[in-house]
């Protein structure tokens, strides 16, 4: 065994740092930095000092770190994709991420690889093939090994590498990397996903891993876009159990994505996955120590994204002497763009401020209540649809399609697209009462798949820390225990968030017939739920299908949500 597993124990820190505003990384061996589920947030989080570096400091800090810090030990600097959707520097670009990309590709990744939100849209998935697959300085890096890049002519190619093998500058180590994407079914045309246990039994993979044995491997490192933690399709866990059967003793280190959190798990007593957060509040550490030696050490540390963590874990003394050429560059290429895509531009003050999880439901300065009683009710179905009119409506949304807080201040173009940066359209069905009131307790009552897990999710209880002197953060709990986040902070107070919510405006109560409208990218649920609940209660002689669905048009959410602040001022 490797090391017999008990929390916070096994982490290298001593835990007396609690006194200094930091708790320091621990190097090791072999040391990591990991991003992902970026979203576009390149140009830092105006509203959070928390969150106030920027891309560049982050080229800045990478440099800075091996200096002054990582000296004689190994570096690798890992993604684990969703580069897209939820930041104007993004989203603001025809196709989206023109700009953004060649922003991100100036940090040199060891290892990249692709999320869900590279494939929802053909552009996406095509930029994100030549701009960054095929981009020379990632050649044998970008890695992916379950999904395939579909050519003009209708042929595939892998999305990247199907796995590199190399060894680390430094010591030498043999790594072998992986990556995998969760089972995603919404991919576009232009490019195919295959579930990963369907995938590793494949030819290839066989091959590899018997050119590959035990013997030549010291590290694998297994990174994607896959939670770590999942309780609902247990994925990791599954491939995991694979690796494992091949690799009995094997140091495997994973790094996972998607659900947006801070998490630290460890799978056996030789194997640990991090996963480090979301919309650049967040760089992922992780070191592995006497990698050789029967008993290797291993560490983590999520690492707040702003300047004062930026300079304390470079030992930068100043922000001269942290900041380097590059990195300076960098920066004001952010601002520049800004500037092009008019960013700053402001429409109007929100009053104040909205919240995904900080507040209830029930409360008005919750965002979802917020948007349904006030903002989604002012949609207008496009003047060229309004035959057949019920004279009741509902409007369902997705709670996963709002993205961001809303704080009190000047609302921008920017703000839009935190909040909402998709175009998805508002589409209808007209349905008797009876059906339609159920479909969204139906829909809360399945899985979380069209919401956001909370940022800070709680699965290990810790303490909640409210000592008034501390800024209000991340305090992560994982497998480690609860000293994971390089600040103490105050905890948040969180409350959970369903999969849809809607409004319901009525002007008859005794109709039978309602405007079940609702956002596209829930059409499947929403039909699912519709055949299955009539299948149980026969309330109409029908199956429901897309046929059924018609345009309902009108404002986008993140419109609606512009004209309505508008209207305020
Ligand atoms: N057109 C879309 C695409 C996605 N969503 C929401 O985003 C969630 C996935 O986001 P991750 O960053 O976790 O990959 C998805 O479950 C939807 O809730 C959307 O609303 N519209
Ligand atoms: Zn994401
Ligand atoms: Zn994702």
């Amino acid at each position: 065994a490797v090391l017999p597993f008990s929390p916070d124990q096994n982490i290298l820190s001593t835990e007396s740092h609690e006194e200094s505003s930091f708790r320091d990384l621990q190097i090791g061996q072999l040391n990591f930095l990991h991003t992902t589920d970026t979203h576009g947030w390149l140009g830092s989080h105006s509203n959070q000092d928390n969150y106030n570096a920027k891309w560049g400091d982050l080229v800045s800090f990478v440099e800075r770190f091996r200096e002054n810090v990582v000296g004689e030990n190994d570096l690798l600097l890992i993604d684990t994709g969703d580069k897209h959707d939820g930041n104007g520097l993004s989203d603001a670009t025809v196709p989206n991420g023109l700009n953004s990309t060649q922003i991100f590709n100036e940090l040199d990744y060891d290892l990249l690889t692709l999320g869900n939100h590279e494939l929802y849209v053909e552009d996406n998935t095509v930029l994100e093939y030549y701009e960054t697959v095929l981009n020379e300085k990632f050649q044998g890096k970008y890695v992916s090994s379950n999904v395939e890049f579909v050519n003009d002519d209708g042929s595939l190619v892998p999305f990247g590498s199907k796995y590199r093998y190399f060894k680390t500058e430094k010591y030498g180590l043999r790594i072998l990397a992986l990556s995998f994407l969760f089972d995603f079914r919404r991919f576009n045309k232009r490019a195919q996903v295959t579930p990963v246990l369907q995938e590793i039994e494949k030819k290839w993979f066989q091959e590899l891993t018997e050119t590959y044995s035990m013997e030549d491997i010291d590290v694998l490192v297994v990174f994607g876009h896959m939670p770590i933690s999942d309780t609902e399709n247990r994925e990791i866990n599954q491939l995991h159990a694979k690796l494992r059967h091949i690799y009995p003793n094997t140091v495997i280190q994973y790094f996972g994505a998607h659900t947006h959190i801070r998490d630290f798990v460890a799978l056996d007593n030789k194997a640990y996955a991090l996963q480090s957060g979301r919309f650049c509040e967040t760089v992922g550490f992780a070191s592995i120590d006497d990698i050789t030696k029967e008993s290797p050490l291993v560490s983590r540390t999520y690492i707040d994204f702003n300047l004062n963590s930026f300079l304390h874990h470079s030992h930068s003394n100043s922000i001269k002497e942290f900041e380097t050429d590059r990195g300076t560059e960098v920066n004001e290429r952010i601002h520049e763009l800004r500037k092009e895509l008019n960013l700053t531009t402001k429409f109007g003050n929100v009053p104040s401020s909205f919240y995904m999880y900080n507040k209830p439901l029930s409360s008005p300065h919750n965002i979802y209540n917020f948007l349904t009683k006030r903002v989604l009710p002012t949609l207008k179905r496009d003047s060229d649809n309004t035959a057949d009119v019920a004279s009741t409506r509902i409007i369902m949304i997705n709670t996963g399609a709002i993205r961001y807080d809303l704080y009190e201040g000047p609302f921008t173009s920017d703000t839009e697209y935190t909040i909402s940066p998709f175009s998805n359209t508002w589409n209808y069905i007209q349905l008797p009462m009876a059906l339609a009131m159920q479909v969204e307790s139906y829909l809360n009552g399945m899985e979380p798949i069209m919401t956001l897990n909370l940022p800070g999710e709680q699965r290990r209880q810790c303490p909640l820390i409210e000592d008034k002197t501390l800024s209000r953060g991340y305090t992560t709990s994982d497998d480690l225990g609860c000293k994971g986040d390089d600040t103490p902070h105050r905890s948040e107070r969180q409350y959970r968030i369903p999969n849809v919510v809607q409004s319901i405006e009525s002007t008859n109560n005794a109709d039978e017939l309602v405007d079940f409208v609702y956002c596209s990218f829930i059409q499947p649920f929403v039909l699912e739920a519709l055949n299955d609940l009539n299948e149980d209660q026969n309330i109409v002689d029908h199956t429901f299908d897309d046929k059924d669905c018609k345009i309902y048009g009108g404002l986008s959410i993140k419109d609606l949500l512009r004209e309505y602040i508008i209207s305020l001022n």
